[in-house]
């Protein structure tokens, strides 16, 4: 999907951050958002929306479905189908974006019709066999077309009956919930209710489901992340709330606000701050707790140095099951810490966009540091000598593996990162926005 393909970008080394960034639109947020504006009756216009290869992909299988996606005037305007999509047959590729194949699947299962959905390698190890499992409870008509447990998949159309509780686990990937709450509205006769089974992971991403649901008109109730209850409706559940605003990105946010806790700072980035409905947010709070003087606004967040006795950030262990992707921004600010850093809870990191456990130790060991891993944490001891592997960084195909190891560059060495375009899946500008705050 990306563009020019290039080989490997030298950074640093960077003696300061500093500056200000305006951050895009959140990913999550987007994907959701494009897809209930598809769903609902009436016209959305999306202001803010994140221009990136996974939010392409989403509105390219919807104008392939037949949505009127109109992108002309700067806005994403799209045009509700009312509950029922106008093309019943269609190959759509995803890419490797989980929040696009996800809760679409979920979606076109429960509306019935002969589609594909298919993506790159990667995305053909991911797993979605929980919620196919989900998905046929109801009736759904789900086949595998190679691997058991993976894409590609092949829907038909199913008979749908909601009268009994759905189970769906939770403990793999909190989008296979996500994807049954926004498309079970749309065959809710009934009210509906949604069981989790094992622990639910990535819970603030549930919250993201359910806030936007409600903007759209559908609230559900969460009887303490165990049980979710969708109202019964008359059939066409999703109304357009008109113009929607989508927040900047509070996981991309996470690599200006380590930088400025790593090099001094103030940096602020605008676009998210203290109404955030992105649980990612808190990831400054983890910057707080290891040093870093944080402030924040509506609409922005800043970190301005470090409040320590001797200025340098201090290792920290934290659980980090509720904000997966900014976790992976934390082991590296562990290089600049004073002490270990140790995450836990990030079982979820070996099937996302790589195993990001093996590939982060094996990383932040180029570099020198001390790396203990297992299933479910990493630990990470900052070097006691810094290296730069003639050979680089490899990046996994992995956006945020590029973005957080840009980081690095503020150690005394210049970091040489392969395949950086792999940063276009949500955040294609990352590189010359990070030039703005990184000075020499
Ligand atoms: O629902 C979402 O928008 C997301 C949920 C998280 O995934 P898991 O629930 O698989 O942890 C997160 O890692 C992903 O980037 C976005
Ligand atoms: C896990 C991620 O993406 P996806 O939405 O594809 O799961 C991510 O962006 O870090």
């Amino acid at each position: 999907m990306s563009s020019a393909v290039l080989d490997y970008i030298e950074v640093g080394p960077f003696a300061k951050a500093e500056g200000a960034v305006a951050l895009p639109g959140s990913k999550s947020i987007s994907n959701r958002v494009l897809l209930l504006s598809a769903l609902a009756s009436g016209t959305t216009r999306l202001k803010g929306l994140l221009d990136a290869d996974d939010t392409r992909v989403m509105r390219a299988a919807l104008k392939t479905l037949g949505v009127d996606v109109d992108e002309t005037d700067g806005d994403c305007v799209v045009h509700g189908c009312s509950g029922k999509l106008p093309k019943d047959q269609a190959d759509l590729f995803m890419g490797n974006a989980g929040t696009a194949i996800r809760p679409l699947t979920a979606a076109l299962a429960i509306l019935g019709g002969d589609y594909r959905l298919h993506g790159v390698p990667r995305m053909h190890e991911r797993p979605i066999g929980d919620l196919v499992d989900g998905l046929r409870m109801v009736g759904a008509q789900v086949a595998y077309e190679q691997n058991e447990g993976y894409p590609p998949l092949k829907l038909s159309k199913g008979q749908i009956r909601t009268n009994e509780i759905i189970k769906v686990r939770g403990d793999v990937s909190s989008q296979f919930l996500t994807a049954l709450l926004m498309s079970l509205p749309l065959v809710a006769n009934n009210e509906i209710c949604i069981e989790v089974v094992g622990e639910l992971i990535s819970k603030p991403y549930i919250d993201i489901t359910l806030k936007l649901m409600s903007r759209f008109g559908v609230d559900v109730r969460n009887d303490n992340w165990q049980r979710f209850y969708i109202p019964a409706n008359s059939g066409k559940p999703y109304a357009s709330p008109g113009t929607l605003y989508v927040e900047g990105d509070a996981s991309s946010a996470s690599y200006f606000l380590a930088a400025g806790a790593i090099a001094g700072g103030p940096v602020r980035v605008t676009g998210v701050g203290k109404n955030s409905i992105q649980g990612d947010v808190a990831f400054a709070q983890a910057l707080a707790q290891m040093g870093a003087k944080v402030t924040s606004g509506d609409d922005w967040i800043e970190v301005h140095g470090v409040n320590t006795p001797n200025g340098k950030l201090k290792g920290i262990e934290l659980d980090c099951l509720a904000i997966p992707d900014a976790a992976m921004t934390l082991a590296v600010a562990g290089l600049f810490a004073e002490g270990a850093t140790k995450l836990t809870g990030i079982a979820s990191w070996k099937v996302k966009e790589t195993d990001r456990i093996a590939a982060m130790a094996k990383e932040l060991q180029k570099m020198g540091a001390t790396v203990k891993a297992a299933d479910d944490y990493i630990e990470v001891t900052p070097p006691k000598q810094w290296a730069t592997p003639v050979d680089g960084i490899d990046t996994y195909d992995d956006h945020r593996m590029a973005m957080c190891f840009s980081l690095a560059a503020f150690g005394p060495l210049k970091v040489r990162i392969n395949e950086p375009t792999c940063v276009a899946k949500t955040f294609p500008e990352y590189f010359q926005e990070f030039a703005k705050v990184a000075k020499k």
